[in-house]
């Protein structure tokens, strides 16, 4: 029976990295990308279809950050799909970010160095706004989005005598110190991407403790350093071909940096190829590439604890009351808005 397989973020970097090489391993795939921009959506089919002329390619349109956009598409997919095998969330975002240079100076001469390189800790930050939803956006995107599409698919997601596989693109900007989980929107700080990162690597963890006996397991990756729209919206892209010689460099010091979409797709593309009962749910599986150019998966333990990964699954489930109330609220003064004005006509 072919695989159903839906990719968030699905048209340009990584997501579209992952597409293409899941085409090329199975050529029977049902294939879905969820975009918000239907334009580079119809752009990134296209390019699929010239290299994998009869392959199945849908396109779903889904804004991840938008409430109402999620449940659209949620019953979209309940109606085109009778099971989902992959769900691979995703999409991204990193607004606004800025570069601390006086802490990449200082770290340039630390022992830390390396995993400045790797990890960025304490050089970049963000300046993150309210979407319409009253949540933040960064939050809401790389997260919260997310977690509703999961809630909402439930059906198709937890079927007995079938196994579900949600696999979260993270990062290694992931870091316990970035989260509060009395702030877990990450309304006060600056770091919003890593908090919403570290918050998908204890969801994952939470997810797989409430879900695995319904058939539903999930797994977390960081795809290293690569560059994509994300990385040009850090630096100018003038700037990164400048460096790219010294990004080379690194990598024979750490292997984070893979650097193309497809050497940072690796462990997307190794977990579909893995039976998730070989998985550790608390491991981040890292996209990695040797200095001599090899690409491989490796497993490493994640910052993660039981009881915290829970107190945020009961807060994400407790805002996904609130934000489903303040959705019918809306809907139900946007039909009496245009009632009223349909009989004042
Ligand atoms: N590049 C890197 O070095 C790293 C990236 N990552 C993660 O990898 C993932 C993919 O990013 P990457 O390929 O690098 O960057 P891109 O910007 O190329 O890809 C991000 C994708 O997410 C989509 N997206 C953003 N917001 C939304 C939304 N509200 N609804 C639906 N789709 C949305 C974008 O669509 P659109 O075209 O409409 O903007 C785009 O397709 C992200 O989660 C990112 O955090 C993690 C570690 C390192
Ligand atoms: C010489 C050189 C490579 C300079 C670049 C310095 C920084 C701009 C980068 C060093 C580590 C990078 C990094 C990221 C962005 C760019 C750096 C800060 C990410 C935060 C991008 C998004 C992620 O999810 C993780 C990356 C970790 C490493």
């Amino acid at each position: 029976m072919e695989k159903i397989v839906i990719v968030t973020g699905a048209n340009s970097g990584i997501g579209l990295a992952l597409c293409e090489r899941l085409l090329t391993e199975d050529s029977q795939l049902r294939l879905c990308l969820a975009c918000r921009n239907m334009q580079r959506a119809e752009a990134a089919r296209s390019a699929l279809l010239t290299c994998h002329t009869n392959a199945s390619v849908d396109l779903l349109h889904l804004d991840v950050g938008s409430v109402q956009s999620v449940l659209t598409a949620a019953q979209e997919v309940k109606a085109r799909y009778s099971k989902i095998d992959f769900l691979y969330l995703n999409a991204g975002i990193m607004p606004n970010p800025q570069v601390d240079i006086r802490a990449f100076i200082k770290g340039l001469f630390s022992r830390n160095v390396i995993n400045m390189f790797a990890t960025a800790e304490g050089l970049l930050t963000q300046q993150d706004t309210l979407n319409s939803d009253g949540l933040q956006e960064v939050f809401a995107t790389n997260l919260f989005g997310h977690f509703l599409m999961i809630r909402e698919l439930e059906p198709l997601l937890c079927q007995t005598g079938h196994t579900s596989r949600v696999v979260w693109t993270s990062s290694s900007n992931a870091r316990r110190s970035a989260f509060n989980i009395e702030d877990m929107q990450h309304r006060n700080g600056t770091e919003p991407y890593s908090s919403s990162k570290y918050a998908s690597d204890m969801l994952s963890l939470a997810l797989n403790r409430h879900k695995n006996s319904q058939g539903l397991f999930s797994s977390v990756i960081c795809p290293g350093l690569v560059m994509t729209n994300l990385t040009y919206g850090i630096l100018p892209s003038f700037f990164w071909n400048i460096i790219m010689p010294i990004m080379w460099l690194i990598r024979i010091f750490t292997n984070t940096f893979t650097l193309t979409p497809y050497n940072g797709a690796e462990a997307l593309h190794w977990l579909f190829l893995q039976k998730p009962e070989s998985l550790d749910a608390r491991a981040k599986y890292h996209s990695l590439k040797s200095g001599l150019g090899t690409n491989y998966t490796q497993p490493r333990p994640m910052d993660v604890d039981d009881e915290m990964s829970e107190v945020l699954y009961k807060k994400l489930l407790k805002l996904e009351i609130v934000v489903r109330r303040q959705l019918s609220e809306k809907n139900a003064d946007n039909q009496a808005h245009q009632q009223y004005l349909n009989e004042t006509k």
